[in-house]
């Protein structure tokens, strides 16, 4: 039995399969059976809980949680005093942050928030709805939403502040966005005493580490290749790197190896580029974790 333990609240709902996902690329195996809201890992010094996004900042704050993964969105709705230890922009479907935006339906007058002067707005997120309209001097009628905010436009409400990913829930609903409230991304949070305790601490810094390396080499591969002596300069003076491309001597000593990550991104126009230049035995390889 370990004799520290870190209380971690992982979040249930949207977060929860890509948050599960993230962490077994960083290392730590979770295992929660599907009605179970205490999943169990490989890490005896994790204590997890299964909580809904929208709490999980209340725990962490009054301490019953020692750290969480939750929505910048909901640390912000419920104006939770919390450390804010790492952001990771994943959401549900990607690797991209999520908006909460105002939006009405396609064929609607309102063009702008001026427009819904007394109006009535349905949304799951009151506190920033609220906020939102009263900086644009607009007074509203705004209702808490319980979900699936889209079908209440336009016979229940006028319009809808929702947090929206792909988009396809407003097109599939036929709505416009009129503005962007919120810009939100998942974030990885420590309650104040959990921060001041040396051990935890250190614990929550070593997640956070290896979640980022995890979701920093998402998107990265590692581009080897061979190059003749005569050409080296050529071949990687055009190729990106984290810091420099690393060059070897190979056997024979008319060529050299070399290594660099880039972003996969990039891959479908380099590999080319670099076969045309010269390159010889070119591999890509996915990688696991990148630390800076
Ligand atoms: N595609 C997405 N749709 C909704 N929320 C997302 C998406 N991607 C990331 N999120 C984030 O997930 C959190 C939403 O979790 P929350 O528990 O509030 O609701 P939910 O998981 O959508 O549950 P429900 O199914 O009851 O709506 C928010 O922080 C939000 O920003
Ligand atoms: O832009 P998109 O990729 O379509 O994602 C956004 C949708 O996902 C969420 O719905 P959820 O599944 O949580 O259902 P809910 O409406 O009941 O909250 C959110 O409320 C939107 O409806
Ligand atoms: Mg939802």
């Amino acid at each position: 039995m370990a004799s520290n333990k870190l209380v971690l609240g992982l979040p249930k709902g949207s977060l929860q399969e890509s948050t599960f996902e993230l962490f077994r690329r960083a290392g730590f195996k979770i295992k929660g059976t599907s009605r179970s809201y205490f999943p169990s890992s490989d890490d005896e010094e994790l204590d997890i809980r299964l909580i809904r996004a929208q709490e999980m900042s209340r725990y962490v704050e009054h301490g019953m949680l020692d750290a969480g993964l939750t929505g910048l969105d909901w640390v912000r709705e419920n104006g939770s005093d919390v450390v804010a230890v790492a952001d990771l922009v994943y959401a549900k479907q990607g690797m991209r942050p999520v908006r909460w935006v105002l939006a009405v339906p396609n064929d609607s007058p309102v063009r702008s928030v001026a427009d819904l002067q007394g109006k009535r707005i349905a949304t799951e997120a009151v506190g920033l709805t609220r906020k939102y309209f009263e900086a644009n001097g607009v007074e509203a009628d705004i209702e808490f939403s319980w979900g699936a905010t889209e079908a209440k436009v336009p016979e229940l409400v006028d319009a809808i502040v929702d947090v929206t990913e792909t988009g396809s829930s407003l097109r599939a609903n036929n709505l416009r966005i009129v503005d962007t409230l919120l810009e939100s991304h998942t974030q990885l949070i420590a309650g104040r005493d959990a921060w001041a305790d040396e051990w935890k601490k250190a614990k929550i810094g070593r997640i956070a580490l290896l979640l980022k390396a995890a979701l920093a080499a998402d998107s990265k591969v590692l581009l080897k290749l061979n190059a003749p002596g005569d050409r080296l300069t050529q071949i990687t003076e055009n190729i990106p790197s984290l810091h420099a491309p690393t060059i070897n001597n190979l056997a024979d000593e008319a060529w050299y190896s070399v290594e660099t990550v880039v972003d996969e991104s990039v891959v479908r126009e380099i590999i080319p580029d670099l076969k045309e230049a010269g390159a010889e035995g070119i591999i890509e390889l996915s990688l696991n974790k990148i630390v800076e």
